[in-house]
């Protein structure tokens, strides 16, 4: 694993860290102790009314990671914001917005996320063509290693495999808000749409080195440009971490993940990254297919006798 590269620190504010090359900002202390352990009772407040909702008494086993959506739901016919999905967006969360460092636009969709400890999410890349570019996650409960790795040929190759089925989940579990690859180490414990389990030699030898980024309580992640759009996230499934040298057990982690839906004419991608663009993935299949169509057709009409033959 390699080293993550060193981040510029904002002279107006110790706890902002810039990587600008990556389009990367992390902040510390985002938000105050008294706000993250409200955020946490509220989640699990919100469980066990689901889970009262739904005559089950009790929550959900703690062994895979639970996740809660806020704001607009992804409608999966239109593959956009849905008119009549919506899910009231709780205050500890709307609180948030106006902190947020880029206020041209803001979040509309969220998702709040536990992990308990063991638990991960698999390399992938948010969908492009329905989110605005920024990208947030505030970090609450354990700390947790964030793996990104830019993406080459075999993360573009498994995006282009065709989909094991419409209702596998995604890494947020609200399919297609990610585009989900997996790589030679995640494959046994994480599929995912796109899972691909080819020679692992070779996949090895085509992925560019992963580096990690500790990911703090309280902390906000955020991810534009390469990161946003060229680079892989994820977050392995481990008990313990290593940090600074010593192995450190893993606690629960909790996140809440913020996304701005693209709407109308904003739906699409002109990144710099095709080989993992959704956009651009439509376009290629959508040519293919005409092209697969023409080349038919004009074997239909071949094959077809003339009129004036014998
Ligand atoms: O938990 C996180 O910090 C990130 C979650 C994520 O990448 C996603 O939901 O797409
Ligand atoms: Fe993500």
């Amino acid at each position: 694993m390699e080293q993550p590269p060193t981040p510029t620190v904002d002279p107006t504010n110790a706890n902002v860290l810039h990587w600008d090359q990556l389009g990367l900002v992390l902040i510390h202390d985002f938000i105050s102790e008294a706000e993250e352990d409200a955020m946490i009772a509220a989640f699990h407040e919100h469980e066990q009314a689901e889970a009262r909702e739904e005559a089950q008494g009790q929550t959900a086993e703690k062994t895979k990671r639970l996740s809660q959506h806020f704001g607009h739901h992804f409608d999966y016919t239109t593959f956009g914001a849905s008119d009549t999905r919506f899910t009231p967006v709780p205050p500890y969360i709307a609180a948030l917005l106006p902190r947020l460092p880029i206020q041209a636009y803001l979040p509309d969709q969220f998702n709040v996320q536990y992990y308990p400890p063991g638990t991960g999410i698999p390399p992938h890349v948010d969908t492009h063509s329905m989110f605005a570019e920024a990208l947030y996650s505030l970090s609450l409960g354990s700390a947790v290693p964030m793996q990104f790795r830019l993406s080459g040929p075999n993360e573009a190759r498994k995006m282009r495999l065709p989909k094991r089925s419409s209702s596998s989940p995604s890494p947020s579990s609200s399919a297609p808000t990610t585009t989900t690859t997996t790589t030679t180490t995640t494959t046994t414990t994480e599929p995912g749409p796109g899972d691909a389990r080819g020679p692992q030699t070779n996949e090895a030898q085509q992925q560019q080195p992963a580096w990690e980024l500790l990911l703090p309580p309280r902390s906000l992640l955020l991810m534009t440009g390469p990161s946003r759009y060229g680079y892989t996230h994820a977050i392995r499934p481990r008990k313990t971490d290593l940090v600074a040298g010593e192995t450190v057990p893993r606690r629960g982690r909790y996140s809440v993940t913020m996304r701005t839906i693209r709407r109308g004419d904003e739906i699409g991608c002109d990144c710099a990254y095709p080989g993992v663009c959704d956009a651009r993935i439509r376009e290629e299949q959508a040519a293919a297919e005409g092209e697969a169509r023409g080349q038919c057709l004009s074997r239909v009409v071949s094959s077809v006798p003339c009129l004036t033959d014998g």
